[in-house]
């Protein structure tokens, strides 16, 4: 029996699922979610959960045996009866700045209009430039890219931040005009990593796929997450890298406005513990919430 496996049906996901298929020889079976339909703020239609929720519906309800996440898209909570049976080999986790006329954000003019949905990467481009506007946009990579050269001045945009593995995927890595450095710019938890879940008992089918190190940084810069008890929104940027056999892990919360900014990092020896990624996130999320990350920014619930 053919192995099938579930993904939404942006070009983005399919571009992903598509990928993990093909390693397995797998059949890739489109579900369209509530996310993918509606063009409400992600916040009224309960968070990025959503798109994970319909293809885990149809995972536990037997019509697929597999579905491919974004790692970043998915909740922190596990669901009763699904594992994330592999994480395949992670791509890049930086972001990455499309500006018009190849400007970087040095180099973009005063007040500039820079797009982005997302209070981190808001929170980062004021930190770097006060005098932006950032103006608040959501849609595919495609749409979002469009606004680069709207015709019309009131949608246009001097530049979006994107993920650099979501622009790697659908092949369009001309447009970036900036990758930013994780040191002064972490990222999303699990960004640029895909999590491929199965019901539980049937892991085996997509073990082949599994790549350590790619778990154990993204299950530690989710730990952050979870145990700052932080959603989707929260201004919170993480990276994690395995080096030397080293897990060493960052975290930095920042003032929605940018003004100010919370870094804790620590580093261990995956060996030397039973839980690395989760030992370490513990570490790191102690220190911001004693340092008062949760006085400088919305964690939780609280949403723009
Ligand atoms: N939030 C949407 C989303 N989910 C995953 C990616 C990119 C791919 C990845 O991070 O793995 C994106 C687009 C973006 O943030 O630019």
């Amino acid at each position: 029996m053919t192995l099938r496996i579930g993904t939404r049906g942006s070009a983005l996901a399919l571009a992903q699922a598509g990928t993990v298929a093909a390693k397995l020889g797998a059949e890739l079976v489109v579900i369209e979610s509530e996310g993918d339909r509606s063009d409400a703020p992600l916040a009224d239609l309960g968070g990025a959960g959503v798109f994970a929720a319909a293809l885990r519906e149809a995972l536990l309800a037997g019509e697929v045996d597999a579905v491919v996440h974004s790692y970043k898209d998915l909740p922190t909570a596990p669901l009763p009866g699904l594992a994330i049976a592999a994480v395949p080999k992670r791509a890049d986790a930086r972001d990455a700045l499309c500006a018009s006329a190849g400007r970087d954000l040095d180099g973009l003019p005063a007040g500039a209009r820079v797009g982005t949905g997302s209070p981190r990467r808001r929170a980062q481009l004021l930190r770097r430039r006060p005098d932006l506007e950032v103006v608040d946009i959501r849609g595919n990579v495609d749409t979002r890219l469009g606004r680069l050269d709207a015709a019309d001045p009131e949608r246009r945009l001097d530049a979006v931040v994107l993920a650099a593995a979501g622009l790697d995927r659908l092949g369009r890595n001309e447009v970036v005009t900036e990758w930013l450095s994780l040191t002064s710019w972490p990222t999303a938890p699990a960004q640029g990593a895909l999590a491929v879940e199965t019901r539980v008992g049937d892991e085996r089918s997509v073990s082949k796929l599994e790549h350590r190190p790619s778990r154990m940084t993204a299950e530690a810069e989710r730990g952050v997450l979870a145990r700052l008890e932080a959603g989707c929104a929260a201004p919170l940027g993480v990276s994690a890298i395995f080096e030397d056999g080293l897990l060493f892990l960052s975290a930095r919360v920042y003032a929605p406005d940018g003004s100010e900014h919370l870094t804790a990092s620590h580093a261990l020896y995956p060996e030397d513990s039973r839980d690395p990624g989760g030992e370490l996130a513990e570490r790191v999320a102690d220190e911001l919430l004693a340092a008062g990350a949760a006085d400088l920014a919305p964690l939780g619930g609280a949403r723009p």
